[in-house]
């Protein structure tokens, strides 16, 4: 648990001085209300100084205290104000920070799909996990920095006079104040079961209803919403076993508050007459801890929600890369002419080969159709030219260099896939074809969507280019959101084209005019066009067979 906690400060350390700003502001706060408590035993102390042996003395002081409680009291509120500020804008960048490195983790580790992790529980973990780490600064921290400065500074307050009566004080404070971080580690464990369970009821809510045409299809609603009852109730348990823990907490650290109140007031009767100040001085200072030891136990169940976020964000973060960056990376590629030499690759040690010494050489301006029945492993060789897998033995090189040592930022900018489910984001057209090309001129979108032979109708729409696409496309149909995809990879300058399917979902006779005027659309680049059958008006200059792993030339 520490460990997790320590790595979170540490990825928090570009925002250390928002985040000291924060504590430094909450000491002096809670400091400030600890002096005003000191302050008003004085004044009482002063007002009961009648006929005691050190009256004058008394007075005195009680006079000096009110003179000083006017300027404290107006500090207090305007303290708690700075540090509500402060803390907040501390919270709030560590948090962005965290989220972007934990999506940038994330996006490198699941190039292939999310694999076995589910949508939702990953949701889970960039929102409420990283979110849980905001109790780590503003409930633990920050009230944490602010009750310690509080009992360090009681027990040198009473201490200086009676040591013995700091002792009774300062022991059962220490004790609350510890207890939480000493119970985190078990309520932590509570804490990740009600994180899972929140990623479970996660999924069970968002699979069926991303994918909700097929679940009312097969009249599967009923099943879903029971899923999302039994998964709400495991979560409301979970919680449980939570609260339960944290009830302990707190009712011990109010039992060791008071243990301190109690102390005081024995200690304050035993001495009677002689030490009224010092008497007055404790209770009320153990008023003051109560009040910021109060905070402790709510600190405990912060502290152990934060240690289950982080364990649960750094558990997918530190999933491998599947394809790890260069340590030492090459000078960029000059040419673009792709080869492959004895290339074998499986998805996994226990899945069967989908490639076995596979050769294949691409010149840099040949278009190549590569055919193949289904599951012959035409993606999986787009995915491994793109880095998103690597193979477990031979060679891939683009312009002569091995793809290992060029980093896939490099890569990717000189090799662009049409995916065969290319997705399109809930964005306008516009915003859509850009994701290829962020400074594509208008005039570059209506050419790319012409050649994708799908301009007419994008001119056609009352918002043109500004037509917001849905979420994934949703507002399309499967085959103009197939061609806005394609006007999106026409688009990329990438000198290399890899175009899984490019004509699949349109119809016999645009596929037809599509394929015809595909030399035209992707003039002076690398084609790797990968087809279940040719159409016969493609013109490729090589044509190949994906077969039993390898690639055999073919003749149409
Ligand atoms: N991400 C993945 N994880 C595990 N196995 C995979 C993955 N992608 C593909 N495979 C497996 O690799 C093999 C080749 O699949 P691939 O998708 O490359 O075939 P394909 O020739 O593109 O098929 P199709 O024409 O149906 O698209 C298949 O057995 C498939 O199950």
């Amino acid at each position: 648990m520490l460990r997790d906690v320590l790595r979170i400060l540490g990825l928090w350390r570009g925002h250390a001085g928002w985040l000291a700003a924060g504590v430094l502001v909450a000491v002096l706060s809670a400091l400030a209300g600890l002096a005003l408590l000191v302050l008003a035993a004085r004044v009482i102390a002063g007002a009961v100084a009648a006929g005691h042996a050190d009256a004058a003395l008394l007075a005195g002081l009680g006079v000096a205290a009110l003179v000083w409680l006017r300027p404290v009291m107006l500090f207090r509120p305007l303290a708690r104000y700075v540090e509500r500020l402060v803390t907040h804008e501390a919270t709030f960048r560590a948090l962005a920070g965290m989220r972007v490195w934990f999506f940038r983790r994330l996006a490198e580790r699941l190039p292939t799909g999310l694999g076995l992790r589910r949508a939702g529980d990953l949701l889970g973990r960039l929102v409420s996990d990283v979110e849980a780490l905001d109790g780590l600064y503003l409930r633990v921290i920050v009230p944490g920095a602010a009750a310690l400065a509080v009992v360090l500074a009681m027990a040198l307050l009473v201490g200086a006079a009676e040591p013995g009566l700091a002792a009774i004080l300062a022991l059962p404070l220490a004790a609350a104040l510890a207890l939480p971080v000493l119970l985190a580690p078990a309520a932590a464990r509570a804490g990740e079961g009600v994180a899972r369970a929140q990623g479970a009821l996660r999924s069970a809510v968002v699979e069926p209803l991303t994918g909700i045409e097929d679940t009312l299809a097969a009249n599967a609603e009923g099943r879903a919403a029971a899923r999302v009852a039994a998964e709400g109730a495991a979560l409301a348990a979970a919680q449980q076993r939570l609260a339960r823990r944290g009830a302990w907490g707190g009712a011990a650290g109010a039992l060791l508050t008071q243990a301190a109140l109690l102390g005081a007031l024995a200690w304050a009767l035993a001495a009677a007459e002689h030490a009224v100040a010092s008497a007055l001085l404790a209770v009320f200072l153990a008023v003051a801890a109560a009040e910021s030891l109060g905070l402790m136990p709510r600190a405990g169940a912060s502290l152990a929600a934060a240690a289950a976020g982080a364990r649960r964000l750094f558990e997918a973060a530190d999933t491998p890369a599947p394809v790890p960056e260069p340590a030492e990376p090459a000078a960029p590629p000059t040419g673009h002419a792709l080869r492959l030499d004895g290339v074998t690759f499986a998805w996994a040690p226990d899945r069967p080969p989908v490639f076995e010494g596979l050769d294949l050489e691409v010149p840099a301006g040949a278009r190549v159709a590569l055919l193949g029945p289904s599951g012959a492993g035409k993606s999986t060789l787009a995915a491994l030219l793109l880095k998103f897998a690597a193979p477990q033995a031979g060679t891939i090189t683009l312009g002569g260099v091995d793809l290992a040592r060029i980093p896939s930022a490099e890569l990717r900018r000189r090799v662009a896939w049409l995916t065969q489910d290319a997705r399109l984001f809930d964005d306008s057209i516009a915003a859509n074809l850009r994701l290829a090309a962020p400074e594509a001129t208008e005039a570059d979108l209506w050419r790319a969507l012409d050649r994708a032979r799908i301009g007419d109708l994008v001119r056609a729409l009352p918002e043109g280019l500004e037509t917001p696409c849905g979420e994934a496309g949703s507002r399309f149909s499967g085959g103009q959101a197939r061609r806005l995809a394609l006007a999106r990879t026409l688009l990329s300058p990438a000198p290399v084209l890899i175009l899984d399917e490019p004509a699949a979902g349109l119809d016999a006779d645009t596929e037809r005019a599509f394929l015809e005027t595909l030399d035209e659309a992707t003039q002076g680049r690398t084609v790797i066009l990968i087809l279940h059958r040719l159409l016969g008006v493609e013109r490729p200059t090589r044509i190949l067979r994906l077969i039993g792993g390898r690639a055999i030339p073919a003749t149409g």
